[in-house]
């Protein structure tokens, strides 16, 4: 089950219900709601389902090679990827790989999102694919491959007979052949600036009209239908049983479940010796965005906690949301003593429509965002949440199923606003990204580190990390130093270190170490968007009560919360 931290598991859960990565940027949105591109009118979706295919159809049963790995990047000059819907996919793909999601997750994430916005089931996802960095293996079927061809080639990825003809039911449902593509399927018109598109179906959406117009004789699909036989592809493929499984798939219900099964099986078809994570389903009351850094001279804990809202039902204004946590050091450490508390200090909702998954779920997300001082001689171990709505109920409390939240280390922490990025478009840089114009860009990042005072680290130092690089040359993974900055006075009982690093890619994240004394410190896996211009919410007033006591209101105010904390004194118990 599901245990924080891990941090895999958060990112790939963030991708499926928000549809985004973790510093917001949207993937989801290329394709959703159901989307046609701009220009050539082509289904995203429909381009989308089809890379997934063509990246897993060389993968080879045998020997184990092949399968969902991104190769398809490195293999579109082939005659069997020959499709501009390609490119224009794995551009969209581009900005969002990073170390914990790979890009053939995305490409198996992209293929649920498509089948997903266009109303069809929600296929489940897993990640842990492992990309490939060259191409691979030939053997995408084409449609004027015969029968036997065919079935073979369907035999090699693992599939049987049956489940070829099911897999093109499915495949086949949403968008259709381009004239730009196949001229000899589909014959273009006049102007030869807009390919004709021709349908396999009356509905963009993904639904069984596919099989029922083939099984009426109304149907439209240009793989049956097309005046040259040898290339009619879905026909040859659908009448291989005499029809029998195609029949099967007449049934609306029995359509989605098996397209759902099927469809998993193959974003599922992985290399021998890659092991997928377990299904990522929705966490429910998700913890994100944990933070200890230094903002405008104070040492601060950040952290978020996501809630589920029902589309359609007000959200509970009501409703408070309290942190609760330990000191790391002194008489309270781990709450022997004190606990403290703290109300949330912005409150943000997503748009229902940011991911097709969490929308047919008939959901949004809920964020509230803690922000608070923390005195360094008592830092903070652990931490946890109560949800009260106020409304007779028991407030409910999240603490990691009993273990609470616990802070991973304080010796050395990331300082974003303190940090900085600037492009670069000339000097002697060897990170250099090409913009779609062509013309070479670094960006150069100037990172702050702090570190405790008093640790005296024999090494400060960190990962950059970028798989988003323009056309997925290769990754930047480059670990650099950071040295002790005395132009800099340390701040809140940290001391400051200074570092460079050069990028080429769109989403630079970071891995910060210490050595302290034999022992290695890490702060894994920061974003590296905002930094000095991440928006700054200044933090809330601490309450601090006794832990051994059963009685709520013995609370000891710190001096700026004073007057909330009156407040909370003189309210009714029940209100609390
Ligand atoms: C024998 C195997 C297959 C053959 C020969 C085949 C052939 C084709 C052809 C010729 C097109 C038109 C491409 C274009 O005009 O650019 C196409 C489109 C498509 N194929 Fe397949 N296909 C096969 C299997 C599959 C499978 C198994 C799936 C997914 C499960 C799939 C999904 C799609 C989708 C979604 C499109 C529409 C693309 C768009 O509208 O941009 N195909 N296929």
């Amino acid at each position: 089950a599901y245990h924080w931290p891990s941090p895999q598991y958060d990112a790939l859960e963030t991708f499926m219900y928000e549809g985004q990565r973790g510093d917001g940027s949207n993937l989801a949105s290329l394709v959703h709601p159901c989307r046609k591109r701009s220009g050539t009118n082509a289904s995203v979706p429909a381009q989308w389902l089809r890379l997934a295919f063509h990246d897993i159809a060389t993968y080879n049963n045998d020997n184990g090679t092949g399968g969902l790995d991104g190769s398809i990047v490195y293999e579109l000059g082939r005659e069997e990827n020959l499709s501009i819907g390609f490119n224009q996919s794995l551009t969209d793909f581009e900005a969002f790989p990073n170390k914990y999601v790979s890009r053939a997750d995305l490409i198996a994430l992209g293929a649920i999102f498509s089948v997903a916005t266009c109303q069809g089931p929600t296929i489940p996802f897993r990640g842990g694919r492992i990309d490939a960095w060259t191409a691979g293996d030939f053997g995408t079927p084409l449609p004027q491959d015969d029968i036997t061809t065919l079935t073979d080639s369907f035999k090699r990825m693992g599939f049987s007979p049956s489940d070829m003809v099911g897999l093109i039911a499915c495949g086949h449902s949403i968008g259709g052949v381009t004239s730009a593509d196949e001229p000899d399927i589909v014959p273009p018109g006049n102007d030869p600036s807009k390919p004709t598109i021709v349908d396999f179906d009356s509905t963009g959406n993904f639904d069984n009209k596919v099989v029922t117009e083939y099984l009426d004789g109304s149907t439209q699909n240009p793989l049956v239908v097309t005046s040259n036989q040898t290339l009619a592809s879905d026909l040859k493929i659908f009448i291989s049983d005499a029809n029998q499984t195609i029949r099967s798939f007449a049934d609306p219900n029995q359509y989605n479940s098996q397209c759902q099964t099927l469809l998993e099986r193959m974003i599922n078809t992985v290399a021998h010796g890659v092991s997928l994570t377990d299904e990522i389903t929705m966490i429910p009351a998700k913890v994100h965005d944990v933070q200890l850094t230094i903002e405008r001279n104070q040492l601060v804990f950040k952290s978020s906690l996501r809630l589920p809202q029902p589309m359609g039902q007000k959200l509970n204004t009501q409703r408070t949301v309290t942190m609760f946590w330990c000191d790391r050091y002194g008489d309270s450490a781990d709450c022997q003593g004190n606990t403290k508390s703290a109300q949330s200090v912005k409150t943000t909702q997503d748009d229902p429509n940011n991911s097709p998954i969490t929308f047919n779920m008939g959901l949004f997300f809920v964020h509230y965002h803690f922000v608070v001082p923390i005195d360094s001689k008592v830092s903070i171990s652990k931490f946890w949440f109560e949800v009260d709505e106020h409304n007779g109920t028991s407030a409910a409390v999240y603490n990691n199923g009993g273990d609470d939240y616990v802070v991973q280390q304080d010796q050395v922490i990331l300082v974003p606003t303190l940090s900085s990025s600037v492009m670069r478009s000339n000097g002697s840089y060897t990170q250099t990204y090409t913009n779609r114009v062509g013309e070479f860009f670094t960006k150069v990042y100037n990172i702050t580190v702090a570190v405790r005072e008093g640790s005296n680290p024999s090494r400060v130092y960190a990962t950059a990390y970028d798989s988003a690089v323009a056309n997925f040359t290769y990754a930047v993974n480059t670990t650099f130093d950071f040295t002790r900055n005395s132009s800099m006075s340390p701040v809140g009982g940290y001391e400051f270190y200074s570092g460079s690093v050069e990028d080429s890619g769109h989403q630079m994240t970071l891995d910060t170490f210490a050595d302290v004394d034999g022992t290695t410190y890490t702060d894994d896996f920061r974003q590296t968007t905002f930094l000095d211009n991440s928006p700054y919410n200044a933090p809330s007033d601490v309450a601090t009560k006794t832990s051994t006591s059963s009685s709520p209101i013995s609370f000891v105010i710190s001096a700026p919360s004073l007057i909330f904390g009156l407040l909370l004194i003189l309210l009714p118990l029940h209100v609390l």
